[in-house]
């Protein structure tokens, strides 16, 4: 077990480079298996969830290694079609094989998937959307096993947005006989990534990141060399780092655009963001105020995956916040943790009422998920005295050692292993 130990009260200040995005590198991955050779892919973060879907890969027979930030991939050696069952508990993201398996051979065993506990997250979606494409679905208990003949094209309609459902039905839809239509699909820019890279591939597919996606089979995809898009999740933790800190950060290798709804809601709380091609200033040398409603919503939305940062950020405004949260049911588990810190905030159902207040306080407390990790880690950062931040493995999913990356902007953050920290503590 390890933890981070964080001496707050230092403004941010310098020049980083963010990583490339963990949840456009993990389908893109996944797709890899469905053409046989060798891929190489570029900008890929050093993350667990990262070294778990190589773990799969390499399960289902392919070679898969991390270089830097290149993962070469040959799947000529892929031999199965069955993820097992310790592997698949490890990241929600594991499910994004199952198109890609279903494309390939035809059929795919996997399990109920793992991954953080922010709320109920099923597959039915998923599973809808891969029967429309004339999959057999079969579930006994934690067992998932689809089976398909040859996939052909149809018209799906979601009943909601999921990244996730998306993602797998383009994937399997790429090799399905015939054309498929999604409606009412994902908009996030890792659903445009993919198809960017299934189109460099060879497949024929238009529509990502509008709410319609056309989709004409191919019978075969080639291996190809494909570079992800930059983490806006990780730029804007960093975004809200800086303005807590009341420092000037400099973000390079990011895409402003995917970050604009993010933007937005900075400047209503009186945070200077200013941006050049692939550069990001944030700059606040006075407290935040208070931002009337953040509603979180899919893409172009307020990112989800921001919502525990920017409740630090409104946590020391001046005024009263509302955060509303309205994809996960179960994504407010740091708000404890931050109230031991000495933020005030209640909760009702999914809004977060957040009266701000001038400091918190260094204290111990625990990450519960990733995103909530990070907000406990910024919330560190802006704390007198000394914070501890405990189940760094879940923050480890998605920043690649968050305490270098801040290192460089000037904050005091620490990794210790539990047996080091209980004597620096004791
Ligand atoms: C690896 C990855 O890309 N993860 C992201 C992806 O997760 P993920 O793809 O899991 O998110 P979805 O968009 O699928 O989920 C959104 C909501 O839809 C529900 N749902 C989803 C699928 C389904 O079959 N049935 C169903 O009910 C979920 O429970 C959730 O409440 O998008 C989320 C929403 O932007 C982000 O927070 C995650 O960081
Ligand atoms: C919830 C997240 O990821 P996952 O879908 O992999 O759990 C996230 O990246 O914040």
């Amino acid at each position: 077990m390890e933890k981070l130990v964080i001496e707050g009260g230092k403004p941010l200040s310098g020049t980083i480079r963010i990583h490339g995005a963990k949840n456009a590198a993990l389908p893109v991955l996944a797709a890899s298996i469905m053409a046989e050779g060798t891929h190489t892919i570029e900008n890929v973060p050093d993350l667990l969830d990262i070294h778990v879907m190589l773990d799969i890969l390499r399960a289902l027979g392919c070679r898969a290694e991390l270089r830097g930030d290149t993962v070469t991939v040959d799947t000529s050696s892929a031999n199965s079609s069955h993820i097992p069952e310790e592997l698949m508990k490890q990241m929600r993201s594991s499910v994004f094989l199952m198109g890609p398996l279903l494309a390939r051979f035809g059929k795919v065993q996997i399990y109920q998937p793992g991954g953080c506990a922010i709320g109920e997250r099923k597959i039915n979606l998923h599973l809808q959307g891969l029967q429309a494409l004339g999959a057999v679905v079969e579930e006994s208990g934690h067992t998932i096993v689809c089976w398909a003949k040859r996939l052909k094209g149809a018209d799906i309609v979601l009943d909601f947005p999921s990244v996730g459902a998306t993602e797998n039905i383009m994937m399997a839809a790429a090799m399905a006989e015939g054309i498929t239509t999604i409606y009412n699909a994902a908009r996030e820019p890792e659903i445009v990534d993919l198809q960017n890279y299934l189109i460099t591939m060879g497949a024929k597919m238009i529509g990502a990141g509008t709410d319609t996606i056309t989709i004409e089979g191919v019978p075969k995809l080639t291996p190809t060399t494909y570079k992800v898009i930059p983490d806006r999740i990780v730029t804007g933790t960093m975004m809200m780092a800086a303005a807590v800190t009341r420092g000037n950060v400099t973000l390079e290798n990011v895409n402003p655009a995917h970050l604009t709804s993010v933007t937005h809601v900075l400047k209503r709380a009186g945070v200077q963001v200013t941006t050049d091609d692939d550069i990001i200033n944030v700059t606040c040398h006075t407290r935040p105020k208070a931002v009337e409603r953040v509603v979180t919503a899919p893409y172009p939305g307020f990112p989800t995956d921001l919502q525990p940062q920017m409740m630090v950020l409104l946590s020391l405004a001046e005024g009263i916040s509302i955060i509303k949260e309205t994809i996960f049911d179960g994504r407010f588990k740091h708000v404890d943790e931050l109230s031991r810190m000495g933020a005030d905030i209640r909760t009702d159902l999914n809004s977060a009422f957040i009266r701000g207040v001038p400091r918190v306080y260094g204290a111990t407390v625990e990450s519960t998920d990733l995103r909530a990790g990070a907000a406990l880690v910024i919330a560190g950062l802006a704390a007198r005295g000394t914070t501890v931040v405990e189940q760094v493995h879940h923050i480890d999913r998605g920043y690649d050692r968050i305490e270098l990356l801040l290192g460089q902007l000037g904050a005091k953050v620490s990794r210790y292993t539990e047996v080091a920290s209980k004597s620096l503590l004791s």
